[in-house]
């Protein structure tokens, strides 16, 4: 049987200053599911996936994530849930004068705790699985390298494999190829939904170009202006479903392009 794994009842969000971010959103999304959300700049995709591991927090409804309604949680109970629901950022959010082994460990902190990951003690069987990750996303040859020598695709590749280390249930990925070239950005997508699929993952991904979206989504979920005005499988999207998200006819600027192959040695070199 599928199980929805994260459930928004009614849910809005008004920032400080009055801004609706989001406007009584009702969504549920399956365990295993690949979701790509989009819309315009500004219309609420980061709000949407942010409040899934409450980076911001609703400020009406209801949103369930594994059972429990996190807008009711304290903080100890919210880190808890937090250990579950792995993150990927555009800026990949590593350190970069650690190791890239060392990154990825970071993923094990919910599990390991924070004093002996200072320390930089972590148990047999934590190398072990922050390796394998590695290896998934090729790049376990890497391990010992200074994050800052990688390559942008490559520091991609450290953040995925950080968040699978975490073993989660659930990989939110907030715009996670915007800062890479063309084929760079379908080569990360490609082990996202790879390594996602192979975990049995939920995992939500914000995208603005549509053929990336149409390209890896099982399912798109459409967002203008804090509303949610799209919700279907991939089968069902047409251009007209985009323009009426994007609320203007389709451009060029609306598609990233490219998928043919690129020298990563290059790409290394301009990072
Ligand atoms: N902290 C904040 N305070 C006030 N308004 C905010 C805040 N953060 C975001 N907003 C506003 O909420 C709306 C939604 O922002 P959000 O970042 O979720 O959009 P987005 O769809 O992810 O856009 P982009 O593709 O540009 O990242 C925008 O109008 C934004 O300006």
């Amino acid at each position: 049987m599928v199980n929805a794994l994260i459930e928004f009842n009614d849910v809005s969000l008004v920032y400080p200053n009055g801004h609706k971010g989001l406007k009584n959103i009702n969504l549920k999304i399956n365990e295993g599911e690949f979701v790509v959300i989009v819309g315009m700049s500004g219309a609420g995709k980061s709000t949407l996936i942010r409040s899934i591991n409450r980076m911001v927090t609703p400020t009406s409804g209801e949103l369930i994530v594994d059972g429990e309604d996190i807008l009711q949680l304290k903080d100890s109970q919210l880190r808890k849930v937090r250990t579950n629901i792995g993150m990927i950022f555009q800026s990949y959010n590593i350190v970069k004068r650690m190791s890239v082994l060392r990154n990825v460990l970071a993923g094990r902190l919910g599990h390991t705790g924070t004093l002996r990951s200072l320390v930089g003690w972590f148990p047999q069987n934590d190398l072990q699985i922050a390796m394998n990750n590695l290896e998934r996303v090729g790049i376990d040859e890497k391990a010992y390298v200074r994050a800052s020598n990688l390559s942008g695709g490559q520091q991609q590749r450290v953040s995925i494999a950080r968040a699978l280390t975490q073993q989660p249930k659930v990989i939110l990925a907030d715009e996670p190829v915007a800062s890479l070239d063309p084929p760079t950005s379908h080569k990360v997508m490609k082990d996202l939904k790879r390594v996602s699929r192979e975990d049995g993952l939920t995992t939500i991904v914000n995208l603005h170009f549509i053929d990336m979206a149409m390209e890896y989504a099982d399912r798109i979920i459409g967002l203008r202006d804090g509303n949610l005005v799209f919700d279907g499988p991939i089968e069902e999207v047409t251009d007209q479903t985009f323009e009426e998200i994007y609320d203007r006819p389709i451009k060029d600027d609306d598609f990233l392009g490219s998928e043919e192959e690129t020298d990563e040695k290059n790409e290394s070199e301009q990072v």
